[in-house]
């Protein structure tokens, strides 16, 4: 059975104090891991909060993910942090190859897959995020687009570490926009991922892979996407800054 997974992506948002109130908002929320059913949550928060945010989950079901890393291991890297620093802080996920740096920071599919290569080599979990923009869709790219980003940035990950990545799919054009993919749109690409990682990984690794939907994600929408076959939990932006509202999302993937 394949985990349902509710992660919060926090951008460039919350302080370390801010983030540390919203964190015990959180887990009084989400305190007893019964009261999940089973859902996993994720927070990423930026790097000048990871330790605030790991302390303030500690004895919580509640897991912290940093939402970039550097692929060298150390070294003359001005401003860059490293997946062994993460590690080391008690950060066990990391974000990679969101759209936004992929289109702001110029992250091209081989970048993605040295950080997912190097997050795995020092135990850390990647979220590798893939995502067609609006011209893609348009002109029936979707499936190229998603299946390149998904393969190159997978290129070199072996059966055994496919059990630790997470897969979100992120349309560009839902994020921030207020617009979601319908359920039954958001289906068809996901299938089309799942597919992607059969012909990969094989069916029995493939079906235990966790692909996550991002991309507007709110309380309203969250039970009729997360109901889909293939949508197995969200990666959330702006609905995840407020713990009250977060939780709306968590409780309807219960
Ligand atoms: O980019 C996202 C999560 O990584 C989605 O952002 P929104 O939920 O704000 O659309």
């Amino acid at each position: 059975m394949r985990k349902t997974i509710i992660a919060g992506n926090w951008k460039m948002n919350k302080t370390h104090k801010e983030a540390a109130e919203t964190l015990k908002k959180l887990a009084e929320l989400v305190i007893d891991r019964e009261n999940l059913g089973g859902v996993e949550v994720i927070i990423g928060a930026p790097f000048t909060a990871l330790e605030s945010a790991v302390r303030a989950t500690e004895n919580t079901p509640i897991a912290i993910a940093a939402e970039n890393m550097n692929a060298n291991e150390s070294g003359a890297f001005t401003g860059e942090i490293s997946a062994t620093m993460l590690k080391e802080l008690g950060v066990e996920y990391v974000i990679l190859g969101h759209s936004e740096r992929r289109a702001m920071y110029g992250e091209t599919d081989a970048i993605v897959n040295a950080k997912v290569l190097a997050a795995l080599k020092a135990g850390l979990k990647p979220i590798l995020c893939i995502g067609e923009q609006l011209e893609d869709r348009e002109t029936g790219k979707t499936n190229e687009v998603n299946g390149t980003q998904l393969k190159g940035g997978l290129s070199g990950v072996s059966v055994e570490d496919m059990k630790n990545v997470i897969v979100a799919y992120e349309p560009v054009w839902a994020i921030g926009t207020g617009v979601t993919a319908t359920p039954e749109m958001a289906e068809e690409t996901h299938a089309f991922v799942r597919s992607v990682l059969v012909e990969l990984y094989g069916n029995d690794v493939a079906e235990e892979v966790t692909i996550q939907y991002g991309g507007s994600m709110k309380p309203e929408n969250a039970k009729e996407l997360l109901a889909q076959k293939n949508i197995d939990g969200g990666l959330v932006g702006g609905a995840a800054l407020d713990a009250e509202v977060f939780y709306g999302i968590i409780a309807a993937g219960k």
